[in-house]
C-alpha cells in the first residue's frame, strides 16, 4: 500500500497541473521574441565559422544592454545617496562581464584561415562602431568626444551619445558623493567639464586613502571602492583578452576599423577608469 502511495507522488497530478491557469495569449516564444531573434543570424558568407562569429558579437551586445540596465540604475541610486541597491547592481554587472570573458574562449576556436574566410566581407565594420561598447565606456568615465562620429549617420544614437558623453559618468558621481559624505574634495574634480576625460586629483586620492585605511569609519563607501575595482579589473581583462585574441586570429594585419590593429587595442589598456582608487593602494 505505502509503496502504490509513493508512486501517485511521482506521477504528474493533473489536479494540481489544471489549477495553473495556462494563458492564451503568451507563449515562451512568443514573450521572448524569438521570431525575430533567430531570424537576425544572417552570415554574408556560405562559410561555417561565420555563424559563431555573428551569435559571439549579438550575445555580447545582449550582455552589453543588460548591464547598461545595471549601470544607469546604479548611477542613479549613488545620485541619490543609496548604495544598498546599487551594490546589488554592480554585483550582477561583475557576472555579466565574466559571461563576457567566457566568450573569449569560444572565440578563440576560429582559426586564422576559418576568419580569413570571410572576412572581407565585412567591409570596414568594426567593434570599434559599437554604440552600446561606447556607451558603457563613457558610463564608465572613458571619455573620448570623437568616437561620437561613427554614430553620425544615426541622429538618435548620435543625440543619446553625445547626452552620455556630457554628463557625468560613474566616478563623476562617486566622486560627489564623497563630497556630500564629508571628504574635503576640491572644486575642479565637482564642476568639471564633464565631455573630457577625467583626470587624476590628489584630494579624491587623499580621499580614498582615508576610507581604506579607517573602513570602520565608512564601510559603505569601502565596499563601493571594492566594487568599483573589480568592475574595472574585470574590464581590464576584457580588455587584454580581446587583444589577445585578435593577436591569434588576425596577428598584426590592421584593423577593419582603420586602426593598427593589435597595437591600437594594446593602448587602450593604459586607461584607468578610476585611476585613483589604483594609485592609493601604493601608499596605504
Ligand atoms: C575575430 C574576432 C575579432 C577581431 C579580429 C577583432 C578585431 C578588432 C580590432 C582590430 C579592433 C580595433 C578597431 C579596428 O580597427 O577595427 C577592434 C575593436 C573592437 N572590438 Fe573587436 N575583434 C573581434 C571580436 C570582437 C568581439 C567578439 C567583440 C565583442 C563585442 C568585439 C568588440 C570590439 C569593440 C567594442 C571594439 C572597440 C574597442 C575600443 O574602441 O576600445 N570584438 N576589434
Ligand atoms: N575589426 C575586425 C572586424 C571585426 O572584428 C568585426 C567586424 C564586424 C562586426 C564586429 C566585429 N568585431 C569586433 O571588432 C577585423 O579587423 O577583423
Amino acid at each position: 500500500m505505502t509503496d502504490q502511495k509513493d508512486l501517485t507522488k511521482t506521477s504528474i497530478d493533473i489536479s494540481e497541473e489544471t489549477d495553473i491557469h495556462w494563458s492564451q495569449d503568451i507563449s515562451y516564444g512568443g514573450y521572448l521574441k524569438l521570431g525575430k531573434l533567430l531570424e537576425c543570424q544572417e552570415p554574408l558568407s556560405d562559410e561555417h565559422d561565420e555563424m559563431l562569429f555573428i551569435v559571439i558579437h549579438q550575445s555580447a551586445e545582449l550582455w552589453m544592454k543588460c548591464c547598461i540596465h545595471e549601470l544607469m540604475a546604479a548611477m542613479e541610486c549613488v545620485k541619490k545617496n543609496t548604495l544598498g541597491p546599487a551594490f546589488k547592481m554592480l554585483s550582477r554587472i561583475a557576472r555579466i562581464q565574466a559571461q563576457l570573458e567566457q566568450s573569449w574562449d569560444v572565440l578563440s576556436t576560429l582559426t586564422p584561415a576559418d576568419y580569413a574566410k570571410f572576412r572581407d566581407q565585412l567591409g570596414q565594420s568594426s567593434g570599434f562602431q559599437s554604440y552600446q561598447y561606447r556607451t558603457i565606456e563613457f558610463a564608465l568615465g572613458n571619455k573620448n568626444a570623437a568616437m561620437i562620429n561613427a554614430h553620425k549617420d544615426n541622429p538618435k544614437r548620435y543625440d543619446a551619445l553625445s547626452a552620455t558623453l556630457h554628463a557625468p559618468s560613474f566616478y563623476d558621481l562617486v566622486i560627489a558623493l564623497l563630497a556630500k559624505r564629508g571628504f574635503p574634495i576640491s572644486k575642479t574634480q565637482l564642476q568639471r567639464d564633464f565631455s573630457q576625460p577625467y583626470v587624476a586629483d590628489e584630494s579624491v586620492e587623499n580621499a580614498w586613502l582615508q576610507i581604506y585605511r579607517n573602513p570602520e569609519k565608512e564601510w559603505e563607501l569601502y565596499e563601493l571602492a571594492e566594487k568599483l575595482v573589480d568592475l574595472e579589473h574585470q574590464f581590464h581583462s576584457w580588455r587584454f583578452s580581446h587583444m589577445k585574441t585578435v593577436e591569434r586570429i588576425i596577428g598584426y594585419k590592421q584593423g577593419t576599423g582603420g586602426t593598427g590593429g593589435v597595437s591600437y587595442l594594446v593602448k587602450a589598456l593604459d586607461i584607468r577608469f578610476f585611476p585613483e582608487l589604483w594609485t592609493a593602494r601604493t601608499k596605504i
